[in-house]
Parts: C-alpha cells; sequence; structure tokens
C-alpha cells in the first residue's frame, strides 16, 4: 500500500489516499465454495459499480483475502475506467483524516474528498468499535449510495457484531448485500499455491505443495508465508522437497488449527478466575462470578464463530441480548483498564496453548 499525497505544509488538510495494490487483482484470485458468492458479487461490482450491491460489505476472518478482493474491484474499474475516482482507505485513516480536519477546521474539504468519489472503498470497518464518528459517516455513506456511486467495505465480523456500533449505521452498512469468505478448503490452498509457484516461476512438486495446503488450514496469509519460506530457502540454494517443506513447517510452528469450543474457554475461565464451571454457567449474580462470565462470554465471541444465541445457550439458556451486554462492557473495560486488557489477553493465549 503506497501513501500517495501527504507532503503539504502543516495548515492543509488532505485526505488519505493509497495506491491500490497492482497484485491484488481478480486474475490472481482463486475461487472455492469459500468465497464464491463474495467472488460474484465482487465482480458484478466491478463491472456496473454503483448499480447493485450498494454497498457491498465482504466479511470474514484475518487473511481470508477480504483486502484482496475489495482492491480487485479497485482495479477492474481502474482499468475499464481509467478517470474514475476510486479511493480506497483504511477505517482507522478516515477517523484519522476526520479528527485532522476537524483540528485544521477543514471538515468541507474532508466531506468533499469523501463524496466525490466513483468508488469508495472502506477497509476494516471493525475498527469502528466504539468510536463516535457515526453522524459523519452515515451522511457520507448517504451522499455516494445516492449519487449512485459505490460503496465496498471489509470487516472481520457482521456489523450487528461490532460492539457498540450506532443501529442506523448497521442498517445502513447493511442496506446492500453482505457475503463473507470462509476459510479455503484444501483444493482452494492447492490452487492457491500451484498458482503462487506458477508466479514465481518455481518448479516445486505436487507432493510439497500438497503437503503444504494439507497442513496450513488457518488462512491463506499463512500459507502464503509458509510458501515465501520455501521459495527463500532454495534462493538460498536449498532443495525444495518434502523433506524440507516439512522442515520448513515445523520452525514455523504451523500445524493444523483445532477449533476452540466453548468449553475449552469456559474451562481455562473458570480455572484463571477461581470459580466453578457450575457456577461460571449457573445463575448466580454477585459480582465475582458475574465479571467472570462475561469474560467467557467475551472471549468466545472473538475466538470462535460461534454465534450469540448459541453461546447464550451454553451460559445456562441465557438470552443473546445478555451475551451481547457481557460482551460490549468487557471490550470497553479493555479499552479503558490496561489490567484488565493485559490479563485477557493472557487467558486467551492459555486458551490458544491448550489447543
Ligand atoms: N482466494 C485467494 N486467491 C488468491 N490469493 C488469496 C486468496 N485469498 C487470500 N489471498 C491472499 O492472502 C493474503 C491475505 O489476504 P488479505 O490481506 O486480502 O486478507 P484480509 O482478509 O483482508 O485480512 P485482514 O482482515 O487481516 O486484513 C493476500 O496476499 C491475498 O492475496
Amino acid at each position: 500500500m503506497v501513501r500517495k499525497t501527504d507532503d503539504l505544509d502543516q495548515s492543509s488538510f488532505v485526505a488519505t489516499d493509497y495506491e491500490l495494490n497492482s497484485a491484488f487483482t481478480f486474475e490472481n484470485w482463486v475461487v472455492g465454495d469459500a468465497n464464491e458468492l463474495a467472488t460474484s458479487a465482487a465482480i458484478a461490482v466491478s463491472e456496473q459499480p454503483g448499480k447493485q450491491y450498494n454497498p457491498l460489505l465482504i466479511y470474514g476472518s484475518s487473511g481470508l483475502g477480504k483486502t484482496h478482493l475489495m482492491e480487485a474491484i479497485g482495479n477492474k474499474v481502474q482499468e475499464l475506467e481509467p478517470n474514475a475516482i476510486i479511493r480506497y482507505i483504511t477505517t482507522d485513516d478516515f477517523m484519522n483524516d476526520w479528527v485532522d480536519a476537524i483540528s485544521k477546521k477543514k471538515t468541507a474539504e474532508f466531506t468533499s474528498n469523501y463524496e466525490n468519489v466513483d468508488i469508495l472503498l472502506v477497509d476494516d470497518i471493525q475498527m469502528l468499535q466504539g468510536k463516535t464518528v457515526f453522524k459523519k459517516i452515515f451522511n457520507i455513506f448517504n451522499k455516494i449510495t445516492k449519487s449512485q456511486k459505490q460503496i465496498v467495505m471489509t470487516s472481520d465480523v457482521l456489523p450487528k457484531d461490532i460492539p457498540g456500533l450506532n443501529t442506523r449505521l448497521v442498517s445502513r452498512f447493511m442496506q446492500g448485500v453482505a457475503y463473507d469468505i470462509q476459510k479455503p478448503d484444501y483444493p482452494t490452498r492447492l490452487a492457491i499455491l500451484k498458482n503462487k509457484a506458477e508466479e514465481t516461476g518455481m518448479n516445486i512438486d505436487i507432493q510439497t505443495l500438497s503437503l503444504i495446503a494439507e497442513e496450513v488450514d488457518s488462512n491463506v496469509r499463512e500459507l502464503e508465508g509458509a510458501f515465501n519460506t520455501l521459495t527463500l530457502m532454495a534462493r538460498s540454494g536449498k532443495k525444495i522437497n518434502v523433506a524440507n517443506a516439512e522442515k520448513i513447517l515445523e520452525h514455523l510452528n504451523i500445524t493444523k488449527q483445532k477449533v476452540i469450543t466453548i468449553e475449552d474457554v469456559q474451562r481455562v475461565v473458570a480455572e484463571e478466575y477461581d470459580v466453578s464451571l457450575a457456577d461460571l454457567i449457573g445463575k448466580k449474580r454477585n459480582s465475582d462470578i458475574v465479571m467472570p462470565r462475561q469474560v467467557a462470554m467475551y472471549l468466545i465471541r472473538h475466538l470462535t464463530d460461534i454465534s450469540l444465541p448459541k453461546i447464550g445457550q451454553a451460559f445456562g439458556g441465557r438470552d443473546h441480548t445478555t451475551v451481547m451486554h457481557g460482551t460490549e462492557k468487557i471490550a470497553d473495560l479493555i479499552e479503558k483498564d490496561l489490567t484488565v486488557k493485559q490479563r485477557i489477553e493472557t487467558i486467551s493465549a492459555k486458551i490458544k496453548e491448550r489447543q
């Protein structure tokens, strides 16, 4: 990602603007069961921006290709319409720009920069968690979609699951379509590796590629990491074969991820706070039980893909709104209190270690 403009004097406001990554194209994108719908929607948007699927939201866990797919839309539009104004921005930068514009009294410039686009690509909208720029975003988004210009967003969760996100904004974000990207299955992982091998012009035997595809099933970023290490090894004169690939996987400490369950989290949290499992999931409401219970709910939300109602069920049949409230409370505490943040990080690490 290359920042285009920022060498102006201190008092002028310049909205952040990134060059699109030219490697993130549809040509370099492997389609599989896990991303088929999101891919079709992305292609449709790139062919007719602003006409349908507006806004388009692509969501899913880290390293599964959300940014790639979003930028592929931008690259395609740029290719079809070289004069199109395409703005790619991370949510963090968007918010920093807003603060900057306010401090420089340049909010009109801010608005005009963001509204006057053909496509606005906004990465990582989950970063809006706990932020207060709702009204501005809401208005800008309205203006863009009303003028039949396109918005594409990525997030690691659905807007309704972003703690503390304003409900009007949630429904604004969901007014178009939302498609998720799941973890790629084995054939897709293998196809991604084959593409990479072709791109780099390396002659890697299928057994070695299959081994990596088989073992690295967490996300595509890690898959690429293992592949890149392998090619580095080759450049330093070592042979690329199954034996060396095994060494790399061992060295990178890559083993198939086991799925973290509700019980895994409940057990570790109960131990850490020295409460019984029965109390953790039971009816007691005293504060020394409520806090660990909410921590457990928070960690389940963050470490698993389990839905709010299912989590509620696993805590004595509680309602999903109770889980949401508990999760938000802990997210707030983490923001405000460093000790809580560190403690929860330690517990989270313990849960992962036990896998
Ligand atoms: N289906 C795919 N085909 C080809 N490359 C892929 C695919 N999925 C992911 N990748 C590659 O995996 C890497 C990670 O993808 P990307 O950065 O888009 O993930 P992300 O979901 O946006 O992650 P994060 O939420 O952490 O930002 C990129 O190099 C991307 O090109």
